[in-house]
């Protein structure tokens, strides 16, 4: 059984979307997208604010359904309730739970627990995924003793520790130095080459070009409110 902390060793899934797309009554949160994500390769989705990258994360990981179009991760449509794929798939889409009473070491050995780690390599596994992200000398504390910078560290720590083979990650750059960026940058690197799939949204240059194989770019027009603005201080 695969351990927390450890890429599947199988190797990441391909991920195809075809024409995903997200209408919620008059709004479009995301026109028609289609995409293809070797196994372990890195895509980087990229587009200016409200252009629809965390919709679409959400439906590549098959957390919402698209109002047309597919998604197909290796030959499993994108569903977080298929067990199969939950094993396989890790996201970081806004802030995961996090329980006031817990430390940060409970919650990777709790996430270890679930995941069928073993018991007696659990403590030093924690320890390990944690000074990984720096933040080892933070073990004990809870997670609303942390600042915004650690705290997104801690979330990627969650995130990272347990087991899968696709990562599909929204923005890990928020709130991080350069040099954290660039340790998440080394991170998601040494991850692809250990046979993950990953799928990032990021607005960091430097990021992209450390981790991303293929770059799709949803678009950087003016938003519907900038237009109205534009049309407002026109009138
Ligand atoms: N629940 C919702 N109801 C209506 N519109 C929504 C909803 N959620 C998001 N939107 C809209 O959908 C569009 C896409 O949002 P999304 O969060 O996917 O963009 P994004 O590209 O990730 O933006 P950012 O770079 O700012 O994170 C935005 O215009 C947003 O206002």
């Amino acid at each position: 059984m695969t351990s927390a902390g450890e890429a599947a060793p199988t190797g990441g899934p391909r991920v195809v979307a075809t024409g995903v797309s997200k209408v919620l009554g008059e709004v479009t949160l995301l026109a028609p997208t289609s995409l293809l994500v070797e196994p372990a390769t890195c895509l980087v989705i990229r587009g200016r604010n409200g252009i629809g990258k965390t919709t679409l994360l959400k439906i590549l990981a098959g957390l919402i359904e698209p109002t047309s179009g597919e998604v197909r991760i290796d030959d499993r449509p994108a569903d977080e309730r298929d067990q199969t794929l939950r094993r396989r798939v890790a996201t970081l889409l806004g802030a995961p739970a996090a329980y006031r009473d817990l430390t940060l070491a409970d919650h990777l050995t709790l996430i270890d627990a679930t995941w069928g780690g073993e018991l007696a390599s659990c403590e030093d596994r924690v320890h390990a995924a944690l000074d990984q992200l720096g933040i080892g000398d933070l073990a004990e504390r809870f997670p609303h003793e942390l600042s915004s910078g650690q705290g997104q560290l801690f979330r990627l720590a969650v995130t990272l520790f347990r087991p899968s083979d696709l990562l599909i990650l929204d923005e890990p750059e928020q709130r991080l130095d350069t040099q954290k960026r660039d340790l998440i940058g080394s991170l998601l690197r040494d991850r692809q080459r250990a046979g993950t799939t990953l799928i990032v949204a990021s607005h960091d240059p430097r990021l992209t070009e450390a981790i991303a194989g293929e770059v799709l770019d949803l678009g950087w027009g003016p938003s519907e409110l900038a237009d109205e603005a534009d049309d407002t201080a026109d009138e």
